[in-house]
């Protein structure tokens, strides 16, 4: 619960200084308003008076008090921009341009004119406009040039202590990298102002100026720059208005990126990372990114299906400054901010509209507005004990700022920071009562939270200090100097007098010579024609070495000259060299922290992949572990089973070995018997002629009985049928057409090339093709490729003999077909072969022989 506010804070009037405190300053804008009843009434300067409506009062029992509200000043209704500027926003900027760090928003209910109050428009320009315009009429003359102010970039050999030291900092590039980059930096401008299509652009170009500002006091040892950016906070998320990459087309609603990092940067300010920030040269500029942020924003805002005015924008405008000495300006950057914020309106929820969208975003629009007064109130009552603590650091952290991202920006402003001021926007219409007691006793309360200034911001103490000590170094360089000079005085006089010395000896020598010359001629009288002469020519002869000695003098002050320009050429030469040798260094620079960052990206990249690489190699060796371990368990395993089978093996030769021996024993005496007979009927045996049989009558108990193969052409079925004992009988064989003596393609009708051996054995049995085939055959012994040209297939016979020394015969056949490049490919598709043997080799008494030898 907020507690009531006391008035104790408007006794504080008095203006503060650096290390003091100072409370919040808030002051009350009426708006004008048309219809006759109100419910606010303006009494004083300071004081306003809120009158419940007599509407209301009439319906309520308990009707309520007429309370009085105190504020730094009240702008009446008819107070226009320039009085809300001068009493408000002008000393901010005084503080900005001393180096202090400002906030200033505007808070009031939905439509009281806050926006108005902050932006106006080009015929009533707002406290916005009138603070770029009051600052850069300020500054004109000591603004340093473009891109001199570079924002800091962390290099990759840096500690974090040292990029913390710097996040959000500046830093000064030489001229050479700044013009480098000013060409980008223009063009960047140009391209986020074009990327609205030229919407709303330029509505503060026209904007009604004043005259003249009144003076604000620069430091001439300084250098000025002045950057701006332009955040939306809508439901908690903040968004970039000045966001570069995005073209903005009323018709094509831009897309926003949310912003989530704040940080601490240098000065111990919050800002919002990856917020573009852009250096401006003068007013206008500014104003025309400002309004192309709002362009954005009611883009946007009809994307996020919001209006614009339910969220709060903040402008910011950072004042860059840095020491100047001898034309050059030094690193000692410092940094103010002025924070101008245009608050979303508070509005009750039973004042929203329907519709769940709506509500929640009030919803969150009161809660950030909520933090914003329980942050003010937790402030004010730490502050309120006796020496309270003014930061927000020394309460502790528990002020809530960071609840949200708008309280954790205002934070650097009650954390020693700078000032805070307030404008209420009040619509006295008497149809705002009841909204207008809570946001009343809110904005007085703020009034008892303090804020302490930055002590002497831009190091006026150090500076100076600075100064003394560079002014000592002077004069003891100085003085250093002029013993120099004393002693190298001393010593040229030394010289010239040496030299004085010499040329006076010399000189008297001569002057001796002469005068000793001038003592031999001593004139009589004026017709002493024997003096007179030789003096004449003594003294041309003196004038002559005069001129001589003049000629020369001169020719070695010409020489001299001549060597002095030519020292000075090259000086300047070398000035040059060195300025472009250190735009270079600094380019090298540059390049090597690139350099440097992709060689550590490198590193880690191979970091990675030498880590790979191990978990690679170790997985490899496991995988050979496990298969080396099945390797040798199945060696182990084999080594089991061949043992096994040999045992079974020696087991069964065993039992075979008798049975055998008495079947050969009972086959022996059959055959034996067999001769006998044979030999009684006096005939010889020879083997029967291959028949055309079905089956075979032989006794099937035999083991050695002749099988007789019959190959066979049955004329009705065309299958070859192959006749075994019936103990051995064997699944028939198809007949595959292939085999047929034909064998080639079924309807080639094309000539046959049949290639045999020149030493063919003749065989002169059915391994010939049909007959028609045969018709169109070509025999040859050799070929060559002609010979393929004109044949559709082709038959190679081939004869060699088996193991046991029969003639075999093999008929491959194959097709020839034309290829696409002309030529002809041949495609075997079928062999024939033909064994022969002797049955002859067969004999009974073959058998007998080798039966009994077993
Ligand atoms: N002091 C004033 N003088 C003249 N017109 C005013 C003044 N204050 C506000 N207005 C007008 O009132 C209207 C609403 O004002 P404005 O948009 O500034 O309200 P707001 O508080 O910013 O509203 P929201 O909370 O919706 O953003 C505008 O048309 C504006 O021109």
């Amino acid at each position: 619960m907020l507690g009531r506010y006391s008035r104790s804070a408007m006794k504080v009037q008095k203006r503060v200084y650096a290390g003091e405190t100072e409370p919040v300053k808030v002051y009350c804008r009426l708006k004008p308003c048309p219809t006759a009843e109100r419910c606010i009434t303006r009494i004083d300067k300071q004081t306003i008076l809120l009158t419940e409506p007599s509407s209301e009062a009439r319906g309520n029992r308990n009707p309520r008090d007429p309370k009085e509200y105190k504020f730094s000043k009240v702008f009446a209704e008819n107070a226009d921009q320039k009085d809300v500027f001068d009493e408000v926003a002008l000393p901010l900027l005084r503080d900005l341009i001393r180096g202090q760090n400002g906030l200033l928003f505007t808070y009031g209910v939905t439509s009281s004119g806050k926006t108005y109050t902050m932006m106006g428009d080009a015929k009533h320009p707002g406290l916005i406009p009138r603070t770029l315009d009051g600052l850069f009429a300020s500054i004109h003359e000591v603004q340093a040039p473009l891109c001199v102010f570079k924002p800091f970039v962390p290099k990759s050999y840096m500690t974090q202590k040292e990029i913390a030291a710097r996040l959000n900092g500046f830093v000064i590039q030489d001229e050479y990298s700044a013009s480098q980059e000013r060409k980008a930096q223009e063009k960047l401008k140009r391209k986020i102002l074009q990327s609205t299509n030229g919407q709303n652009q330029g509505a503060f170009s026209g904007r009604k100026r004043d005259s003249a500002f009144p003076e604000i006091q620069v430091d001439n040892f300084l250098r000025y720059s002045v950057f701006v950016s332009y955040i939306e906070i809508y439901k908690d998320c903040v968004f970039d208005l000045l966001q570069k990459d995005d073209s903005v087309d009323a018709n094509k609603p831009t897309t926003l990126r949310i912003l989530k990092d704040l940080r601490r940067g240098v000065g111990g300010t919050y800002f919002v990372a990856g917020v573009n920030e852009i250096e401006v040269q003068n007013a206008d500029e500014a104003l025309a990114l400002l309004e192309r942020g709002q362009t954005v924003r009611q883009i946007a805002s009809t994307k996020l299906n919001a209006e614009s005015s339910r969220s709060h924008t903040i402008f910011n405008i950072r004042l860059v400054a840095a020491p100047i000495e001898d034309g050059v300006i030094q690193e000692d950057v410092f940094i103010s901010l002025l924070s101008l914020v245009d608050l979303a309106g508070s509005e009750r929820a039973k004042n929203t509209e329907n519709g769940a969208e709506r509500l929640k975003e009030a919803g969150k629009i009161n809660n950030s507005l909520m933090g914003l007064r329980v942050m003010m109130e937790t402030l004010r009552q730490k502050q309120s004990s006796k020496n309270g603590p003014i930061r927000e650091k020394a309460i502790g952290g528990d002020a809530g700022f960071r609840h949200t991202k708008l309280g954790t920006l205002f934070q650097s402003f009650f954390d020693e920071q700078g000032t805070v001021k307030m404008i209420v926007c009040i619509n006295p219409a008497s149809n705002q009562y009841n909204e207008l007691g809570s946001v009343l006793a809110f904005a007085e309360g703020t009034q008892d939270v303090r804020t302490a200034l930055r002590d002497d911001p831009y190091d006026t103490k150090g500076r100076a200090r600075k100064a003394e000590e560079r002014e000592r170094k002077r004069q003891e360089q100085a003085l250093e100097e002029s013993r120099q000079a004393e002693r190298a005085k001393r010593k040229a006089q030394e010289m010239e007098a040496s030299a004085h010395s010499t040329y006076q000896e010399e000189h008297s020598k001569r002057r001796s010579d002469i005068t000793m010359t001038f003592h031999g001629f001593l004139l009589h009288d004026h017709t002493d024609t024997r003096t007179l002469p030789a003096l004449a020519e003594y003294l041309e002869e003196r004038i002559r070495r005069h001129k001589q000695m003049a000629a020369s003098l001169m020719e070695q002050e010409t020489e001299f000259a001549r060597r002095l320009a030519y020292m000075t050429q090259q000086n300047t030469t070398l000035k040059r060299e060195n300025l472009a040798f250190r735009a270079h260094l600094s380019h090298r620079d540059d390049q090597f922290d690139e350099l440097y960052k992709k060689y550590q990206s490198l590193l880690e990249e191979s970091n990675m992949n030498h880590q790979h690489k191990i978990d690679l190699g170790r997985e490899l060796q496991d995988l050979m572990d496990a298969h080396e371990e099945e390797r040798k368990e199945w060696q182990r395993r084999l080594q089991e089973e061949s043992l096994r089978m040999e045992e079974d093996s020696d087991n069964f030769r065993d039992e075979n070995s008798l049975e055998d021996r008495r079947k050969k024993q009972a086959t022996a005496s059959r055959v034996r018997t067999m001769v006998q007979r044979v030999n009684e009927s006096g005939s010889t045996v020879t083997p029967s002629a291959p028949t055309i049989s079905n089956s075979s009558t032989l006794d099937s108990s035999s083991r050695y009985q002749l099988r007789k193969t019959t190959i066979a052409k049955s004329s009705t079925s065309k299958k070859v049928t192959c006749t075994t004992d019936s103990a051995n009988r064997q699944p028939l064989p198809h007949y595959n057409r292939r085999h047929n003596a034909g064998g080639f393609r079924r309807n080639s009708r094309g000539k046959l090339l049949v290639q045999t051996s020149e030493k063919r054995v003749p065989v002169g049995t059915i391994m010939k093709p049909s007959s028609s085939v045969m018709k169109r055959s070509v025999s040859k012994t050799r070929l060559n490729m002609e010979d393929f040209m004109d044949v559709e297939a082709y038959a190679l016979e081939h004869q060699d003999a088996d193991s046991q020394g029969n003639l075999q015969t093999h008929y491959y056949k194959a097709d020839v077909i034309p290829t696409c490049s002309g030529g002809r490919a041949v495609v075997f598709s079928d062999v024939e072969t033909l064994t022969q043997t002797d049955p002859q080799a067969e004999s009974v008494e073959m058998i007998v022989e080798k039966v009994s030898r077993r």
